[in-house]
């Protein structure tokens, strides 16, 4: 590395610092001192990012740097965007992104074996033994995103025509790597509380039996599914999963990397976990585990012999198409897993502050909540079409008008003109931006003469 580019790595890192040291202060800012130091540390990164685009990087690393730029987002807003949340990057992940950003960066020392996941330096090996220690399954991948570990499951178990119990709420992916494999999804239906249940599951297991003349090969549910993040009885569906023989894969999208998770408890026999949706890493990335029993399967290596050459390719996983994640969204990954294991611990505070945040803006009269409530997880969809949405109505920003509001007053991340039935996540807040996030509803709704009940 020349040290043009060397110097302009080390602002970089530099401005890292700067803005975590900006990401804790925000939005703490009771006066106008607070502003003052705030603006601060931003005129200081402005700098940085100034000396960067004079000419002491390499191209590259002045679009970074510009990239960095437009992030700062974070540093000047609360950001209550529903899926971002808990795959915001920690400081050590933006570094490693940096760092590792070459495509084989991770494969200088890749020696026999030839496997990702065999390759001791940096830590790749004993991080996929991490891995499947921390959702308690036997081994583990890594994979490019929730949705490759569903294809992976489904390509190994799904033959033409087979069908495969999912979720009345299953995310599209899921459907997705059932068709791709041949299969057809066959849905268990929600109940009034928008859940689904194992006696719903088992019906739906035996009219499949009926319909098809066979047993379903798969049952893949969503822990807390997408549209409500309600929380749904894995372990029981797992239990009837079992009953009928058949594998459950548990999807844990929203689960694993911000709440405790234990595989084998569930009774799971493959745990998909979402890397930049809940680990605090770069997309695409995530986590496939599976048993032992089913490790052999699911992680089968190829038997392909070149009918020229002769070639064989054996230690190659076919599922994993040889190795996965290359580069920096790995060690991104890597990087913020130290803190992604000690954060889980943390989820009922999390939870707490879900709750106080939904029990405000239930305070402004014609809010609602339309996940189940209490919360058990911060992400929650609402429903402000008779509060808001009032107001929105004769406003001359029509549907605009709340957005305006908030990002005036430092929130983003809501669908700006979409605010009647709406998604949004408080994870990773601090209970000041908690506070300051509901005070600034309810000021909005104080403002506009919408009446909030403060009790
Ligand atoms: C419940 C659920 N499962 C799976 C996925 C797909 O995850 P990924 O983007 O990691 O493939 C999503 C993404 O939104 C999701 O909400």
């Amino acid at each position: 590395m020349d040290i043009r580019t060397q110097k302009t790595f080390e602002a970089l890192f530099a401005l890292e610092d700067i803005r975590e040291t900006l990401r804790q202060r925000l939005p703490n800012v009771t006066g106008p001192e607070d502003e003052s130091s705030i603006l601060e540390g931003v005129s200081k990164v402005r700098k940085i990012l100034d000396d960067i685009e004079a000419g002491t990087g390499t191209p590259q690393v002045r679009k970074i740097a510009s990239n960095i730029d437009i992030r700062s987002r974070e540093e000047m807003y609360i950001n209550i965007q529903p899926i971002q949340a808990a795959g915001r990057l920690t400081p050590e992940a933006r570094k490693a992104l940096i760092a590792y950003g070459d495509g084989y960066s991770t494969c200088d020392a890749c020696r026999k074996p030839f496997r990702l996941d065999k390759i001791t330096s940096p830590p790749i090996a004993p991080f996929h033994e991490q891995l499947a220690s921390f959702v308690n399954m036997d081994a583990a991948r890594v994979i490019p995103g929730a949705r490759r570990g569903f294809q992976a499951v489904a390509s190994t178990l799904v033959e033409k025509g087979d069908s495969v119990i999912v979720s009345g709420l299953a995310h599209y992916t899921e459907f997705l790597a059932v068709e791709e494999a041949g299969g057809v999804v066959k849905e268990v239906p929600i109940n009034e509380h928008n859940l689904v249940t194992p006696d719903a599951t088992a019906e739906k297991i035996e009219a499949v039996k009926k319909e098809t003349g066979k047993l379903p090969v798969l049952v893949m549910i969503d822990h807390f599914d997408y549209q409500y993040a309600n929380e749904h009885d894995v372990k029981s569906i797992a239990k009837v999963a079992h009953q009928y023989d058949i594998p459950f894969l548990y999807n844990g999208a929203y689960t694993v990397g911000v709440m405790p998770v234990d595989g084998k408890e569930i009774g799971a026999d493959f745990v998909v976990g979402s890397g930049h949706k809940s680990m605090a890493s770069p997309a695409p990335s995530g986590v496939l585990a599976t048993t032992s029993e089913w490790a052999p399967k699911i992680f089968r290596t190829t038997q392909m012999v070149g009918d020229v050459t002769k070639r064989k390719f054996g230690i190659k996983e076919v599922e994993m198409l040889g190795c996965t994640l290359m580069g920096s969204t790995l060690i991104g990954m890597m990087a913020s897993f130290p803190t992604v294991k000690e954060r889980v611990n943390h989820w009922e505070e999390e939870v707490k502050k879900s709750n106080y945040f939904i029990d405000g803006l239930l305070a402004i009269e014609g809010s609602k909540v339309l996940s189940e409530y209490k919360r058990k997880h911060t992400l929650s969809k609402v429903d402000t079409t008779n509060s808001f949405d009032i107001v929105a109505k004769s406003h001359k920003r029509k549907g605009f008008f709340l957005s305006d509001e908030l990002s005036s007053r430092g929130i983003i991340g809501e669908f700006a003109g979409a605010t009647r039935v709406w998604k949004l996540n408080t994870y990773g807040l601090s209970w000041e931006k908690i506070r300051y996030l509901l005070d600034t509803f309810q000021n909005i709704a104080d403002k506009h003469e919408i009446k909030v009940n403060r009790g």
